[in-house]
């Protein structure tokens, strides 16, 4: 990245060529949507020219009607720019004279009347009203999001019950409520309103809520038949969020026991632009999918000629050759993969701008979920200034939303994906190239408010290489987690959970069985699982439950600060770097000054704690070959665990100098990854009796200490241990004692038991 604080010195300008996939575009070839059906199922469907507009029910193929949209209001391009410059946001912005409003509103109407899905409103409705769940698939921009809520309230005002549409992130569901509270005419909070984690804007009134999948799961934890609602819409489906896969099966059954007990009944409304309609149809028993077809405006599809060696070189070049040609109310919005990423290209983009000064000045802004929530918010008001506005994002911008002014979108094709590390137990976040679904819902965010065009900064054939649909969040994330929250929301039955994609039962069994061992469930008088009391704490940490409990049992070893230190380091990357060639010994010499003879647990401690001493100096992170970044960013992973912990209520006591109180405190959630010495000089783990060998990373490396605890096992040419401590023999009884009568170890149990 550091070449790229500097403009490149090649002509980035001309560099990316891209080839325009128009035709292909208009033949549907993109949008993996199309490929995930079969040619039958689309047979007859009229493909969109902007003029057709089907809503066509699959599974019986015997419903089709086109409505000709050569109307005037079908016209739209001059429409919808008018309403676009009326709108403005001045309503938002300049305070609430209901001059403004109604004269708002009533462009806002003229709009929503312009969206192809407002042409099917009258048949959509019809179905809706029969079935009792339904999928239903439109273009992005047609108005799914924003519309269907509004019908359904206009239709039926929801006397008895609201309607609730969730969708992944924050930024969607307030920017969502905000612009349905404008079109509805009503103040945010009144009719319309939003829900996402520490901040509500609803009231007794309000009919219309949009919530992140996360919240309306924690309202299923008090009323799991989520009896406010008539409605409940899940949008964005196709991303396949842990939260979502749950709500999947939370809905279902609260649809059913609703039906069951003669209960006011629920209805499901599943949505996205791509999503595998059969698959979500086959789940939902078999219930009707609908497609409403069509969009507003044109979007151009394009692809580079070549493939890129730098994606984020061929996005800056992408930039500044749209920055040339293009006018400069249209603003452009670059996908990108995170904070260190976005910040260097916002930064990169400015000391272009200034260097070349026959170019136009530039509005830049980054957008990820690290920012202050008013900065994030700020993207979503119209530019003021004449300047172009070019974002800079992380994926929270790739669904759902409309940025105004937004006509360009640039894909670097890549993303931080979750990716669970078995070994660690921790979740990490790696770039990974997105899928076509995601590549789809990124070029849907251009061509909303007039025609727009997606740059995809890779070769169409890298493209079609790509995966058509993200793989579920839950096959790549800790299990315990899942069974963690499962039982949270109430549902006693994990194993048998009512999963879209089920994980494997031995997984299960295993997640249920580590909960088990760390005293978050218990089985009452019937053998149905249940949630401890310290479960329901643990439940509140985005951590694997063995590192949760750990820090619930900080206090009880008076050691919190020291233990958060510990888990937010491992929770975050190496923070060593080393260097290759003369250099390397020399940053070796500067680890070894913090290396602790008990072990790599209290080496982190005392990087972290120096850190800290030296006022989380970059300079001294250079000197002594420590990556400052990564240093920063445990540091605010820190900072978040602690805020849990005191929420939680849990004292926030040290230990000093008492350091075995540290490890005694670690071995409670890490007690099943314990090495034995062996007679022979041979580690075997406890659980398992696998050969294991300590790191040579590890400052404990060439020590033999009887018994060792370790963060994680990593396979490579042999079973290396990584994040080794000593322990204590009689430590292990007294922390797990149940745990080793099982899994004896030679050390004398009676002796250590008392
Ligand atoms: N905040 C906003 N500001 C301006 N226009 C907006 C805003 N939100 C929505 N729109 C307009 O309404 C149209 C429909 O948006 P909506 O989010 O309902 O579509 P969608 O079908 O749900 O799209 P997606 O599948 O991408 O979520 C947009 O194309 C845009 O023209």
């Amino acid at each position: 990245m550091a070449s790229f604080l500097e403009p490149p010195s090649k002509k980035i300008c001309l560099d990316t060529k891209f080839s325009s996939n128009e035709q292909k575009f208009d033949n549907q070839t993109c949008n993996p949507l199309k490929n995930a059906y079969s040619i039958n199922q689309l047979k007859g469907v009229q493909l969109s020219n902007g003029k057709t507009i089907n809503l066509k029910k699959f599974n019986q193929g015997d419903f089709k009607f086109n409505v000709n949209a050569n109307s005037p209001s079908k016209n739209s391009n001059s429409i919808i720019n008018n309403s676009f410059k009326n709108s403005n946001g001045k309503h938002m912005k300049n305070g609430k004279s209901s001059i403004n409003i109604r004269k708002n509103t009533k462009d806002l109407l003229k709009h929503r009347k312009a969206l192809p899905i407002y042409d099917v409103r009258k048949d959509l409705l019809s179905y809706l009203k029969k079935g009792d769940t339904n999928i239903l698939i439109g273009e992005t921009g047609s108005g799914k999001t924003t519309q269907v809520p509004q019908f359904l309230y206009e239709e039926m005002m929801l006397n008895k019950g609201s309607v609730v549409i969730t969708q992944p992130r924050r930024v969607a569901a307030i920017s969502m409520a905000t612009r349905v509270a404008e079109e509805a005419g009503t103040e945010l909070g009144e009719i319309v309103g939003y829900s996402v984690r520490f901040e509500e804007m609803i009231s007794d009134r309000t009919k219309i809520k949009f919530a992140t999948d996360g919240m309306l799961l924690r309202e299923a934890m008090l009323d799991p038949l989520l009896k406010r609602y008539s409605w409940i819409i899940l949008d964005e489906a196709h991303e396949r969020t842990v939260n979502t896969d749950i709500l999947f099966g939370i809905v279902k059954r609260a649809q059913k026991i609703r039906k069951e007990k003669g209960k006011s009944p629920l209805h499901i409304l599943v949505m996205s632009a791509t999503m595998n309609a059969q698959k979500f149809s086959s789940y939902f028993n078999d219930c009707p999918m609908l497609m409403a077809e069509g969009r507003e405006h044109k979007l151009e599809i394009l692809f580079t000629a070549e493939k890129s060696d730098d994606y984020i070189i061929a996005c800056l070049s992408t930039v500044i050759k749209i920055h040339k040609q293009a006018p400069v109310t249209h603003g452009i919005l670059v996908f990108l993969t995170g904070q260190e990423e976005i910040d260097n290209a916002c930064l990169a983009l400015s000391k272009i701008i200034k260097r070349c000064n026959y170019l136009a000045p530039i509005k830049i802004s980054p957008l990820y979920s690290a920012l202050p929530q008013h900065l994030q918010m700020e993207v979503f008001q119209p530019s003021d200034t004449e300047e172009r506005h070019v974002i800079f994002s992380t994926n929270i911008a790739e669904t759902s939303v409309t940025i105004p002014g937004i006509r360009y979108v640039i894909d670097s094709g890549k993303a931080k994906i979750r990716t669970y590390n078995p070994s660690s137990g921790f979740d990490i976040l790696k770039v990974r190239q997105i899928s076509q679904a995601q590549a789809w819902q990124r070029a849907g965010r251009a061509g909303r408010e007039g025609p727009g065009s997606c740059y995809h900064a890779y070769t169409e054939a890298q493209y079609k290489k790509m995966p058509i649909m993200p793989a579920p969040e839950i096959h790549r994330t800790n299990l315990a987690t899942v069974v963690l929250q499962l039982l949270t929301v109430g549902v006693k039955d994990v194993i048998n959970f009512d999963f879209m994609d089920r994980p494997r039962q031995e997984y299960l069994l295993n997640a249920v069985e580590q909960l088990l061992s760390l005293e978050a469930a218990e089985k009452d008088s019937n053998g149905e699982l249940r949630l401890t009391e310290e479960g329901k704490k643990m439940a509140a940490f985005p951590l694997d439950p063995k590192y949760a409990k750990i820090l619930l049992m900080g206090p009880k070893y008076k050691c919190t600060h020291e233990v958060l230190t510990i888990v937010a380091m491992l929770s975050g990357e190496q923070v060593n770097t080393v260097p290759s060639g003369k250099m390397r010994s020399v940053a070796t010499a500067r680890h070894r000054k913090f290396a602790s003879v008990e072990g790599d647990h209290m080496t982190m401690l005392k990087i972290y704690q120096t850190f800290k001493a030296s006022k989380k100096n970059k300079q001294w992170c250079h000197e002594n070959f420590l990556n400052y970044r990564n240093l920063i960013y445990i540091s605010a992973v820190r900072k978040q665990l602690s805020d849990i912990c005191y929420k939680a209520g849990l004292k926030m006591l040290s230990c000093g100098e008492n350091t075995d109180d540290v490890r005694r405190c670690l071995l409670t959630g890490l007690f099943t990854q314990v090495a034995e010495l062996q007679a022979d000089r041979k580690y075997l783990t406890l659980s398992n009796h696998d050969e294991a060998q300590i790191h040579p990373s590890s400052c404990l490396f060439s020590s033999r200490s009887p018994y060792l605890m370790y963060t994680e096992i990593i396979t490579t040419s042999n079973a290396y241990m990584h994040g080794v401590s000593w322990v204590a023999p009689e430590w292990l009884y007294q922390v797990a004692p149940d745990y080793f009568r099982k899994h004896h170890i030679k050390a004398d149990p009676a002796h250590y038991a008392k």
